[in-house]
């Protein structure tokens, strides 16, 4: 990879910004055949994927620019229908490249299956009972999966918990098994389902219960990807706004979002906003990984901000994202869809680990790009400038006709399908 930055990318034509990624990526023309083929995902290829297929449903695909993350450029795949979300993360991403660049970690990934069990006669004996023999559980479920243990992953560990175990629960009493398992670079669902499906018949036979449920939990809180920054306030300045007054605006609209949860709400999904088109666009599963952040954002007891933003000593803008990333570089859909393969290979991430924790920066960029206009301008002038190609569109606006209408749309500051249904029939006349 050359550089991620390459200014003005999205002033050119779509062939020129093909081209100037093909040198950034050191990519032959092949290797960006499939985005000018008119059948991205072969409508076959789409049949076997899901269940009574009648067609595909494509999305615009954009890059992320500018990302250096531990040191390393990105280009970031990000497949998603809203409007100035692309343009965002490429704008904080700038920022942060002057500032040294996002900064990575990620814990081990261990992702958890779960086994339900209901009915036993004696819960507290139930529970010693599995854990007198788990080293066996953990040797039968490995057994059952001998593939990823050659990979150098496959379970760990179990532990046991009892739910419902007060008087006043509302529920019954319940035992649910927990198995602790590496997943290496799959995001490991189907790796899981058939590791508890397979112990389910031994815990029965153990606890003298009733196996319901054998699932992954989707709360992946053994398989963490965090992301840092550190931003000088000179490189926050924005128009009349001095950096120290947007720094301070982002700690306050943080502290605004850890407090409430109506706010909190807003606020991750902007960081949704930068994660699922990269999740989309890598071929994961977005359901999994939206799941189990919103749940991790509760982990304190409230719905409180994914993102943290503080202040160092040096009076920098510091900014925080922890978050559960069950994403795979294998596995599910990813070897199957064309354009998922792209963008594997755009992104040169060597294992799950590294995606999980550009996946995070990104997210940290996203939420950042929505504060900082947030704290100035307010999100209207640049989100909806951008929104206004979709409006005219929307009102019936083709060809060279679309920006001419929304380039009207902002200078009239009415960015609305009725006033561009207006000015298409005008220009049309
Ligand atoms: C839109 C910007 C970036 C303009 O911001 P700007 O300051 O006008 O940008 P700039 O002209 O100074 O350009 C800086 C860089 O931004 C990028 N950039 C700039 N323009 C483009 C473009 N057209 N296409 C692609 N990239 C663009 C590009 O990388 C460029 O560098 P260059 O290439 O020039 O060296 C800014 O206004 C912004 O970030 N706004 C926030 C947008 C946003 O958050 N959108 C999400 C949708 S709203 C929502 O759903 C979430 C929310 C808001 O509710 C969350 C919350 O409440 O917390
Ligand atoms: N609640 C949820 O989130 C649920 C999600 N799902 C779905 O499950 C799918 C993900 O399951 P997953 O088990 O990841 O997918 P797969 O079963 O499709 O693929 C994983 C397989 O890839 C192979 N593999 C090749 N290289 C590696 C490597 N380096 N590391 C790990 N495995 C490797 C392994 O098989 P081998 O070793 O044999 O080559 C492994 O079993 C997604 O489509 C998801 O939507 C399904 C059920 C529930």
């Amino acid at each position: 990879m050359k550089s991620s930055r390459i200014p003005g990318f999205y002033k050119k034509t779509i062939e020129e910004r093909r081209e100037l990624l093909k040198q950034a990526l050191e990519f032959s023309d092949d290797d960006l055949s499939v985005l000018a083929s008119q059948e991205a995902l072969p409508i076959e290829t789409a049949d076997k994927m899901i269940e009574n297929v009648i067609g595909t449903f494509p999305l615009p695909l954009g890059l992320g620019l500018n990302f250096l993350i531990n040191g390393k450029d990105y280009i970031i795949p990000m497949a998603v229908e809203e409007p100035s979300i692309v343009a965002s993360a490429s704008h904080i991403a700038k920022i942060v490249r002057d500032a040294g660049g996002f900064k990575t970690e990620a814990s081990e990934r261990i992702m958890i299956g779960q086994i339900q069990v209901v009915g036993c006669k004696d819960f507290d004996y139930a529970k010693e009972s599995i854990l007198n023999v788990k080293n066996e559980l953990i040797k039968a479920a490995n057994a059952t999966y001998p593939s990823i243990v050659a990979r150098g992953g496959g379970a760990r560990d179990l532990d046991v918990r009892i739910l419902n175990d007060s008087p006043n629960s509302n529920y019954g009493k319940m035992l649910v098994v927990h198995v602790y398992i590496d997943t290496c670079d799959a995001m490991g669902a189907n790796i899981i389902n058939t590791m508890v499906e397979s112990l389910a018949p031994t815990v029965e036979e153990i606890t003298e219960g009733k196996v319901y449920l054998r699932i992954l939990s989707n709360l992946a809180d053994r398989c963490i990807a965090k992301a840092t920054c550190v931003i000088p306030p000179e490189l926050l300045v924005t128009g009349d706004y001095s950096g120290e007054e947007v720094r301070d605006g982002v700690i306050s609209a943080f502290e605004f979002a850890d407090s409430d949860p109506y706010r909190a709400v807003t606020h991750n999904k902007g960081i949704m906003n930068g994660i699922d088109p990269v999740i989309i666009a890598t071929g994961n599963d977005w359901r999994a990984v939206e799941a189990g952040a919103h749940a991790y954002a509760s982990r304190f007891g409230s719905y409180r901000s994914m993102t943290k933003w503080s202040v160092d000593a040096e009076g920098n803008l510091v900014g925080e994202l922890e978050l559960p990333m069950s994403i795979g570089t294998v596995g599910g859909a990813i070897r199957v869809h064309p354009i998922s393969q792209l963008a594997h290979k755009m992104l040169k991430t060597e294992s799950a680990s590294e995606l999980a924790q550009v996946i995070v920066a990104v997210g940290l960029a996203q939420n950042l790009g929505a504060l900082k206009a947030l704290v100035t301008d307010g999100i209207q002038k640049g989100h909806m400038a951008l929104h206004s190609r979709s409006v005219a569109i929307a009102a019936g606006a083709t060809g060279e006709m679309i920006d001419i209408i929304a380039e009207q749309l902002v200078k009239l500051k009415e960015i609305r399908v009725g006033k561009a249904k207006e000015l298409v029939e005008q220009y049309t006349k």
